[in-house]
């Protein structure tokens, strides 16, 4: 079933006279199935940033509807959408985005604390997550103190206390050595595997890409392609190299 359903997305930018405007998604349908890791790909300023925005309902598209398990985001109101995100969605970035002034463990339960949920149950969540993701030893320590790769594996901690339905994640590796990269994809495979949570994700990063379920590529507003994960990682890899060789733009990390 599709958690996730966006048709005919189109963003401007800038006034819709067209002066000065840039059209940044022209008409970008997608589905995305439940427990589907999926990657979007495409050159710089393809529009991936812009499409995961308006997906996950940071940004509002100029035209088109997108709809999260079965309920239309485009539609809902300032504080209906607000309210649907933190339940549905949760979000992890290439900076990380902690609070320095929290520790590990309450940088977790923060989102929780929002949601005025019961001690007892915060505290069951951070523990199963920190185990989850081998961060127990780090909980009481400060994000200055820790690793980038210690600090993202709390980002993803925190994006799953509240059971969202889908994790949007946009450059999860772009801070990160390539160890430390391949140990964040292995959480997401988790999340997907074990919490059976839908992951969608914009990267750069090839190797990253290869632990996904599916591949979208984008180029100049629009989908050029998908390809679906069969054999190995390493052949996963180099179909996505020569999807990227055929769509040209800037060099990948690879
Ligand atoms: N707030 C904005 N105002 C005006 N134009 C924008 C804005 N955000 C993005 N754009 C333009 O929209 C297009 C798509 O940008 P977007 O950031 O979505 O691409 P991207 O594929 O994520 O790029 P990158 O890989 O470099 O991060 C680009 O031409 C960009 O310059």
């Amino acid at each position: 079933m599709a958690i996730l359903e966006a048709n005919n997305i189109v963003k401007v930018y800038g006034s819709s006279s067209g002066e000065g405007s840039t059209t940044a998604l022209d008409g970008v349908s997608l589905s995305v199935k439940e427990w589907e890791f999926v990657a979007i790909m495409g050159p710089s300023g393809s529009g991936k940033t812009t499409l995961l925005n308006i997906l996950s309902g940071i940004d509002q598209p100029t035209s088109g509807g997108v709809s999260i398990a079965g309920q239309e985001i485009s539609e809902m109101a300032g504080d209906e959408l607000a309210l649907f995100r933190r339940k549905q969605f949760g979000f992890v970035f290439q900076e990380f985005n902690l609070l320095d002034s929290l520790t590990v463990k309450e940088n977790i339960m923060l989102p929780m604390v929002l949601e005025k949920k019961r001690v007892t149950e915060m505290e069951k969540k951070v523990q199963d997550l920190a185990k989850l993701f081998d961060i127990e030893i780090i909980l009481g320590k400060y994000p200055y103190h820790i690793s980038g790769g210690q600090q993202q594996r709390t980002a993803v901690s925190r994006a799953l206390v509240n059971d969202p339905g889908i994790i949007f994640a946009d450059e999860p590796t772009g801070n990160l050595d390539s160890k430390s990269s391949a140990v964040i994809m292995e959480c997401f495979e988790k999340i997907v595997e074990e919490l059976a949570t839908t992951v969608l994700l914009v990267t750069h990063d090839v190797f990253a890409a290869s632990y996904c379920h599916k591949v979208v590529f984008i180029k100049d507003g629009k989908i050029h392609s998908s390809i679906v994960k069969k054999g190995t990682k390493k052949e996963f890899l180099d179909r996505i190299m020569d999807h990227l060789a055929v769509l040209g733009g800037r060099t990948y990390d690879i």
